[in-house]
């Protein structure tokens, strides 16, 4: 069986390789069914990020979100981030990651997470850069937002090679396939279910 360092690296090379090609048709098919998506599920504070060069590329759709929602970027704070709001300026900090400047406001409830992944596995949990910050901030959240991983080009096994701390997708969009949890069928009672009690 691949282990979670041998999956991470394959994909990685896929994702980059992939990032010089094709791209924005790539990244155009995942965003036509993400924002087909976003209709459909309630919420209007939205976890985005701000895209690397091999991520797909979600600006222009947070561009076409931002009157109506409010709209969220990481900050990395050590080994985990916080949440601010999105706006500019920007500038490129640690591992070559675009962040508005600070803020002290403080966001309690996230409904949307797009997050976007390095690889996914069969119960389809999130395998990142190896530094476990989603986890981190994921785990510090009394409620779950509803959680769409995107990635620009597939790179998925059935194998169970993540930890049970790495992230669980709600939803997985790629440029040729839309996954749901199974389980996931219920867009109007998520907050009530998925908070935990302190
Ligand atoms: N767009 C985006 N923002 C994000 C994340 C992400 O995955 N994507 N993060 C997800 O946690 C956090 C930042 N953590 C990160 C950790 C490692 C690398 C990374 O690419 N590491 C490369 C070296 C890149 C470089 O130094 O230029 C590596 O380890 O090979 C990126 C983000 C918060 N913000
Ligand atoms: N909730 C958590 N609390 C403390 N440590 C954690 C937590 N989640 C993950 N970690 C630690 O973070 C490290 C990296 O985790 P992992 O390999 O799962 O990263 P990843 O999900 O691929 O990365 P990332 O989220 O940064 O993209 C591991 O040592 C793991 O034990």
């Amino acid at each position: 069986m691949e282990s979670k360092e041998e999956f991470r690296a394959r994909c990685l090379q896929k994702l980059k390789h992939h990032a010089l090609r094709n791209k924005l048709r790539q990244d155009h098919a995942v965003l036509t069914k993400l924002a087909l998506l976003l209709k459909d599920v309630k919420g209007k504070t939205i976890l985005c990020y701000l895209p690397l060069k091999h991520e797909v590329n979600i600006t222009k759709l947070m561009r076409s979100l931002r009157p109506d929602n409010r709209l969220l970027v990481p900050f990395m704070e050590g080994v985990s981030f916080k949440v601010v709001k999105f706006r500019l300026p920007i500038k490129k900090k640690r591992f070559s990651v675009l962040e508005p400047q600070n803020s002290q406001m403080i966001f309690s409830k996230i409904d949307i997470a797009i997050v976007p992944v390095v690889g996914v596995d069969g119960a389809l949990r999130r395998i990142g850069h190896g530094k476990g910050m989603y986890d981190r901030f994921f785990s510090s959240l009394k409620c779950h937002p509803i959680v769409i991983f995107v990635q620009g080009a597939d790179c998925f096994t059935t194998q169970h090679v993540g930890d049970a701390h790495d992230v669980q997708a709600d939803f997985y969009i790629t440029p040729n396939h839309f996954i749901k949890r199974r389980g996931f069928n219920d867009f109007r009672v998520f907050n009530r279910r998925r908070c935990r009690a302190i």
